[in-house]
């Protein structure tokens, strides 16, 4: 009895310190963009560990190089120097048509504006990209996650901004990506219609896991993240980890 009881204790204490493993990571990346003689450092040597399953938010002021790393780790954009890797592979070392590929396979990406197409309705919207992914789920079911199934046949035009950002995510989502990363999402929204954003993508990433990074200017947002990095001048100048989270409905701002 004693035995049994010490084997099951060591084995809850092995789960307990079992790393989580990383989904994405980046070494040293810098970004220079250069046009004629003027040279702008937008990333200064960024190390990132984007572990599975966690949420993440990106703060720091207009111009401090948030979108150029999401870009870099979306495969997007390459760095000057340094490496990224997605799980085991490296994503600096790829060719275009093999970083296109990793995009379309394990990428989400959702924008401040929508970018839906106006003539096509929300279901066929998401239909768009599941019709080209390796493992989509429905796109019904996709809308019903971000709480729109009862939209699924209106045209963008007779959405709300949040129901058609809500679309957007659905789109992203659909595909099954490893990581969804989210540029100023709730950017073009007022607060109550930001945090029925907010809440779809809270909801998202608890029910399948997809790692998320979200850029928000807003820091009142941080508290629904599991961590916050703040970047300051193409730097990360603090990565704090949450001890407790706030749901969206609780955020105000
Ligand atoms: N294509 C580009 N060509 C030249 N400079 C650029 C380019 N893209 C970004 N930059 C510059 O790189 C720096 C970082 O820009 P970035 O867009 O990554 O910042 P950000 O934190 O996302 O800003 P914002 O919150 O305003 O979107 C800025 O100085 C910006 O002007």
């Amino acid at each position: 009895m004693a035995a049994a009881a010490g084997i099951g204790y060591h084995w809850r204490m092995k789960a307990a310190v079992q790393p989580r493993s990383a989904v994405l990571r980046t070494e040293a990346i810098t970004k220079v963009y250069r046009s004629g003689t003027v040279e702008v450092q937008a990333l200064r040597g960024i190390d990132l560990t984007l572990l599975e399953t966690e949420m993440v938010v990106l703060l720091g002021a207009s111009g401090s190089g948030k979108s150029t790393l999401l870009n870099i780790i979306g495969g997007l954009d390459q760095p000057t120097s340094g490496r990224v890797f997605f799980r085991d592979e490296e994503l600096t070392r790829l060719s275009d048509k093999a970083l296109t590929a990793f995009r379309r396979d394990h990428v989400g990406f959702v924008f401040q504006f929508y970018n839906l197409v106006p003539s096509l309705t929300a279901l066929e919207n998401v239909a768009l990209v599941t019709e080209i992914a390796q493992r989509p789920m429905r796109p019904e079911d996709a809308l019903d996650r971000v709480g729109l199934a009862h939209r699924m046949h209106h045209f963008p035009a007779e959405l709300s901004g949040g129901e058609q950002q809500r679309v957007a995510i659905a789109r992203a989502i659909a595909k099954q990506p490893d990581i969804l990363l989210c540029d100023e999402p709730t950017g073009a929204l007022d607060s109550a219609t930001g945090r029925t954003v907010l809440e779809a993508l809270v909801q998202v990433n608890a029910d399948l896991g997809t790692a998320t990074v979200l850029i928000t200017h807003n820091a009142a947002i941080r508290t629904i993240a599991h961590r916050v990095i703040s970047m300051a001048d193409g730097a990360i100048v603090r990565d704090e980890v949450n001890a407790t989270r706030q749901a969206p409905s609780e955020v105000t701002w």
